[in-house]
């Protein structure tokens, strides 16, 4: 090859690098400038995404409020957590029944002051009757004079009169999509304002969306108290004005419930009515009324424990009202008489779901048969 032909090539070569260099060079000039990354570390890298557009709520900070929104206990834990309170209070109720049980001679005296102890303890008068019969009978077949054996049958023969196998869960899973409706009706001062709000804390503890509704407009204090317990756990609350319609403050609860795709709306009611019929007016409105938007899924009394002989006529006026499907009994954190759990749920058939414990705000618990027979006996 001559070297003319080798200088033309040469000359090629490099012409065509530089044309090559300067349409790269005016790409470049038009590529977006290169966005700058705020990503870090390497986790953020991978999963950008897990970062938010930085315009999402805080989780802890409450809808249009500073306040820190509580992370309520979980509700397995709590009864576990209450249990050293109800053996307290109840502890004179495990001991008189074991201490009876493990004198060496079980004569007529003795089973009858058994029966006193119970009778004294809210037992109820059928329950007691059935009680010690069974001990009777088991002791006497079995022939035992073991105090750790009728220990044990005590035991068994407790926890079959209060219930093991009734069905104590919350039924707060509405159809079609719809949030579940819980009504709670009490009288007032038995605890029913607290106890809603802290039903909200165990369903929002289990991840459930709530809506609070104060549906007891009597008195205004009520409403407040109620959203006060709501801000705390970021539940909405829907109020009226005071000694407006309670009926129409469900309605619009259970609309605003179903509007925000909640979870569960639970509505506070009015029990200050000094007439039977006009209780049953009003209550038997609401839940009618209530029930245009969404089936009412539970219907949670509340008693107070340490009414003993009045909170069982209370829970009778108001089953003849309304359908109750579960009992609260609050403050037997107060009373040596926790065998009003076994009287009321003969009276009402209904099964006591949930206990209250005390004034904090996660004193509710989850009410179980074995764990609230094991306190009295500790
Ligand atoms: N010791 C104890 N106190 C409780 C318990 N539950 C509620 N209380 C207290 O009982 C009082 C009355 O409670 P509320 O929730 O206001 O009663 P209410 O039935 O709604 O009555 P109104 O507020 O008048 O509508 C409050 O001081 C509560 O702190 C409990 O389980 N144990």
């Amino acid at each position: 090859m001559s070297t003319e032909l080798l200088l033309i090539i040469a000359l090629s070569a490099i012409v065509l690098c530089a044309l090559v260099a300067g349409f790269l060079m005016r790409r470049g000039d038009e590529l977006p400038p290169t966005i700058e990354s705020d990503l870090e570390t390497e986790e953020e890298i991978l999963h950008p995404e897990a970062l938010g557009t930085g315009d999402e709520p805080d989780p802890d900070v409450a809808p249009g409020g500073t306040d820190t929104i509580e992370r309520p206990e979980s509700a397995g834990g709590r009864l576990v957590r209450l249990r050293a309170r109800l053996a307290r209070s109840n502890s004179s109720l495990g001991k008189g029944l074991l201490a009876i049980l493990g004198r060496s001679d079980l004569d007529q005296s003795a089973w009858d002051e058994l029966e006193e102890t119970l009778l004294a303890a809210d037992v109820g008068v059928g329950p007691t009757t059935e009680l010690v019969d069974n001990l009777r009978t088991r002791l006497r077949v079995e022939g035992t004079t073991d105090t750790t054996r009728a220990r044990e049958i005590l035991r068994e023969e407790l926890i079959g009169l209060v219930g093991p196998d009734l069905d104590r869960r919350l039924h707060v899973t509405g159809d079609d999509g719809k949030p579940g409706v819980v009504l709670v009706v009490g009288v007032n001062g038995t605890g029913k304002t607290t106890t809603v709000g802290r039903l909200a804390r165990v369903l929002v503890a289990e991840d459930r969306r709530v809506v609070l509704g104060a549906a007891d407009t009597f008195r205004a204090a009520a409403a407040d108290q109620l959203q006060t317990w709501g801000e705390r756990v970021g539940a909405e609350i829907v109020r009226g004005p005071e000694g407006g319609d309670p009926a129409s403050v469900g309605f619009e609860a259970v609309k605003a419930g179903i509007e925000t795709g909640a979870d569960v709306v639970v509505v506070d009611t009015a029990g200050r009515l000094h007439t039977k019929s006009g209780l049953m007016d009003e209550l038997g409105k609401v839940k009618r009324v209530v029930e245009k938007q969404a089936p009412v899924t539970e219907v949670l009394l509340v008693i107070d424990a340490t009414t003993g002989q009045n909170g069982l006529t209370q829970a009778r006026v108001f089953s003849e009202v309304v359908d109750v499907t579960g009992i609260v009994l609050t403050k037997l954190d107060g009373t040596a008489k926790g065998g009003i759990v076994i009287a009321v749920q003969r009276e009402l058939g209904v099964p006591v779901k949930f206990v209250g414990l005390g004034e904090g705000a996660d004193d509710l618990a989850p009410f179980d048969a074995t764990e609230f027979v094991d306190a009295l006996l500790d």
